[in-house]
């Protein structure tokens, strides 16, 4: 394909990463951060892509900063963060799409952990948009020989599978620091599967996604992996450390922390079950400890498995 101009927003773990990727497919490539050299409107002046790897802490303010500033109106959207937002409990591509309502939006999410990629492992993503040309033309920018991408045409499942496994990537490292056994791990997980399930398909995501890369897919890669910060965040709390002592340590992002909050919020207003973020929820508010979270899961209520 011809070279595209792509800006990506965020240098850090996951920004760095899909710069390469996209480098490595000779695409012209500038990377921005707020700590950089370079402003804003020079990244994203005549950028066919802006992608932004930003923390959800900072996607609002970033995106109505390029809000002000001259852009093509091609220009194509791509959202790779995973988190919500605190204020608004949007997820990042409905503050993209809010912002720029006349631009294509594009979901990536998948099993991608930023290390392994940047070993140039084979790995695979999704690409999920209302606007099928503007997925395709992002898939295409990124596919490779060692980075596979599939188009979706359901991004806010796409969002929500790669937003909501990182609550039960937490739980699942706790599950394996306090050395619970494979039986409680796939239990776990499936369980967390089914919850977030049920969470996406009230907020209008198609169930099948979840059963996908950016759902199952990546609960099976940051429910298994220490490189997954999110798991840290668990498995550190199971060995007896305060979060505060493992957040001032960690390399990078856990979204997971924040997700949880205002998911266990908004499940509580519309009244949807999510026992598993429930006491990852308490656990992270240092309410309970992780014996006691493991205890209230087991001794819940006993029930259908579906209802
Ligand atoms: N790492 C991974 O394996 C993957 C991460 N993700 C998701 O990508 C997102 C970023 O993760 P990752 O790169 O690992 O995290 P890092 O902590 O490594 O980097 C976060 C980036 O966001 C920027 N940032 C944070 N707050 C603001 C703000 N207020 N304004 C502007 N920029 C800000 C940081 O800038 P600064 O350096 O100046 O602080 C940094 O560039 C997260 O949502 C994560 O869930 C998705 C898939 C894989
Ligand atoms: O989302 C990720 C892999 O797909 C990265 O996971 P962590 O943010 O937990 O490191």
């Amino acid at each position: 394909m011809q070279q595209t101009t792509i800006a990506i927003l965020g240098a850090g773990a996951w920004g760095v990463a899909l710069a390469n990727l996209a480098t490595a497919n000779n695409h012209d490539v500038r990377l921005w951060s707020r700590r950089g050299s370079q402003t804003l409107e020079t990244v994203v002046k005549d950028a066919q892509i802006v992608l932004s790897a930003i923390s959800m802490k900072g996607v609002s303010d970033v995106a109505s900063q390029i809000k002000s500033l001259p852009l093509s109106p091609q220009t194509i959207f791509v959202t790779a963060t995973k988190g919500l937002d605190p204020k608004t409990t949007c997820t990042p591509s409905q503050i993209w799409q809010t912002v720029f309502p006349h631009h294509a939006v594009v979901v990536l999410s998948g099993p991608n952990l930023s290390q392994e990629i940047q070993q140039s492992l084979p790995a695979a993503t999704v690409v999920a948009s209302n606007n099928r040309p503007g997925a395709e033309f992002v898939q295409l920018v990124f596919s490779s020989h060692c980075f596979r991408v599939y188009t979706n045409p359901d991004p806010i499942g796409v969002e929500l599978g790669g937003t909501l496994k990182n609550i039960i990537a937490i739980a699942a490292g706790v599950c394996d620091g306090l050395h619970l056994g494979t039986n409680a791990k796939a239990a776990l997980v499936t369980r967390g599967l089914t919850e977030i399930i049920r969470i996406g398909k009230s907020w209008g995501a198609k169930t099948e996604t979840f059963y996908g890369l950016s759902g199952l897919g990546d609960l099976l890669a940051t429910c298994n992996s220490p490189l997954s910060r999110n798991y840290q965040v668990g498995y550190q709390m199971a060995a007896g450390k305060t979060l505060a002592e493992i957040l001032s340590h960690l390399p990078g992002t856990a979204e997971g922390v924040n997700t949880c909050q205002v998911l266990v919020q908004l499940a509580k207003q519309q009244s949807i079950a999510v026992p598993i973020s429930e006491q990852v929820y308490r656990l992270l508010q240092g309410e309970i400890t992780p014996r006691q979270a493991l205890e209230e899961l087991m001794l819940r209520d006993i029930k259908a498995e579906y209802n």
